[in-house]
Order: C-alpha cells, then sequence, then structure tokens
C-alpha cells in the first residue's frame, strides 16, 4: 500500500518484510533502467546494516536477468575502518550478500581504501568521487555543487542515525566535505568514514528502507504528528530529488 505525503516523499507501507523485499527490488529495478537508459550508467550508494538483506529480491527472476548490471556503479554511503574482509566491514556484508551474485563489473565497485586510517580513507574517498565527477561519470548537482548520485539507499538504526551520522554528533553540520570520518562512533566499531548530509540531500532518488518493531519509535518521531526540537539524522534526509520510505509493519507500527 503506498500513501504520497508530498510530490517530493512517499511513504510504502508494506505488510511483511517479504513484500518490503519485493517492492524494493521493483523500485531499483525501474530506477536501473530509467537511468541506464537515460544516461548509460546507474550509480548506486549502499548503506551496511539490514539494508542488503532487504536487496536480495534483486538476485531473483526477473530482476536477475533484465538488470542491465554492466552499467552498475557501487559505492558506500559509509564504511568502517576495518580489513575488508573484516565481520564489521559494510563492503564485506555487501559483496557476500549481493556483490558477488551478479554481474557488475569489479572495475565499478568502489569500495573504501582499507589500508589507510579514517582521515586518509575519507580525503581518499573524497579524491576518488572528485575524479569520477571530473570525468562525468557521477553526475555534479547544479544546485549544491555536490555529487548528484542516482540512487542512495539508505537504512536507519533504532537512534535514528543513517549512514554513520549519529543523533547530535558534530558531523550532523558538516556543510563542506563530501566525505568525512568519525573516530568516536556511538556503535561500535568506533572508527568509520560517512558521506555527509550535503551529498546525501543532492540524490536524485533516496529510499530509506526499514524493517522491524526495534526502529518504530524514531520512524514514529520522523513521520508521526508529535513535533521534537531537536531533529534526528533521518529527519535531515531531504534529497533534491524524490524520497521513498519502504517500511515493514512492524517499523511502522506506532504511525
Ligand atoms: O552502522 C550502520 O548502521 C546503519 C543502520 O543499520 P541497520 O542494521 O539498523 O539497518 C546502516 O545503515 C549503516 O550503513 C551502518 O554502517
Amino acid at each position: 500500500m503506498a500513501t504520497p505525503s508530498t510530490d517530493k516523499k512517499n511513504v510504502e507501507v508494506l505488510d511483511t518484510e517479504e513484500d518490503q523485499a519485493v517492492s524494493l527490488a521493483k523500485y531499483t529495478a525501474n530506477l536501473s533502467n530509467q537511468f541506464c537508459k537515460e544516461r548509460g550508467a546507474f550509480s548506486v550508494v549502499l548503506s551496511g546494516g539490514s539494508l542488503i538483506k532487504s536487496l536480495r529480491k534483486l538476485l531473483e527472476p526477473p530482476y536477475i536477468d533484465s538488470i542491465e548490471w554492466s552499467k552498475w556503479l557501487v559505492f558506500w554511503l559509509d564504511e568502517r575502518v576495518v580489513p575488508k574482509d573484516h565481520e564489521d566491514s559494510n563492503y564485506k556484508l555487501a559483496n557476500d550478500g549481493f556483490l558477488s551474485k551478479v554481474p557488475i563489473l569489479p572495475g565499478n565497485v568502489y569500495a573504501i581504501n582499507d589500508k589507510l586510517s579514517a582521515e586518509g580513507a575519507a580525503a581518499d574517498y573524497e579524491a576518488c568521487l572528485k575524479h569520477l565527477v571530473n570525468r562525468n561519470v557521477i553526475a555534479l548537482s547544479e544546485a549544491s555543487g555536490f555529487p548528484k548520485f542516482d540512487l542512495m539507499l539508505l537504512g536507519m538504526g533504532p537512534d535514528g542515525h543513517v549512514a554513520s551520522l549519529f543523533p547530535g554528533h558534530p558531523l550532523l553540520k558538516e556543510n563542506e566535505k563530501w566525505v568525512t570520518f568519525i573516530k568516536d562512533s556511538p556503535k561500535p566499531p568506533p572508527e568509520r568514514i560517512t558521506f555527509t548530509f550535503p551529498v546525501i540531500n543532492s540524490s536524485a532518488y533516496i529510499a530509506l528502507v526499514i524493517t522491524g518493531a526495534g526502529e518504530a519509535g524514531a520512524v514514529q518521531i520522523a513521520l508521526g504528528k508529535s513535533q521534537n526540537s531537536v531533529k534526528l539524522p533521518v529527519q535531515m534526509v531531504s534529497p533534491e530529488g524524490k524520497l521513498t520510505w519502504f517500511l515493514d509493519k512492524d517499523a511502522a507500527s506506532k504511525l
């Protein structure tokens, strides 16, 4: 069931987590078709966490066969500063559960350099993005001057964090850097790198994919009627393009 709230924001509440995964696959495949046709490429930004499991229907017919995987360019919204084969790595999570099962070109997978410090990895990833923007591989937002990704797939933690942008943290106010780092993440591991809000909010499309009762409180704050004085990170997600919330019934249970 889809409940459009504004032209730029849609909220979909799905009866089950399975229905949510089906709906997300359809949405992602449609955007992939659209961008591959229009631009010859599709830039997709992945979160870690439960999002990867929610992408599983893309690994099944009809999507596995119809998506032009060779035109996908894959990036990470945030990454933990650990080796790529570490259990906490968002790259490993995505690779094991999704990327290794689809014919995306290895050269189109832009993982974070795991040999660098948090500062170094953030600067290195930002330099990589700037190079891709200069070569017109990633679009640039004329409105903001920040890179404009075709689709960002965001998860959310029970505290309302998105990417590695946590409630009350000074990084929420970063408005110059494209990619930054955190060394005191309240959720382990403490050292991470993350896209900043200006990059997130320059996106053409954002899907916020939220599953389970544990997230219902933050969903209620973000989408319910009551007003909170200090915004949660998830409430700061406001793309140039279109935002769609994909909630299962449990995540929407307090609405
Ligand atoms: O630490 C992280 O958490 C968020 C939310 O994860 P979830 O398991 O509650 O969906 C995730 O989106 C982010 O990429 C990750 O690094």
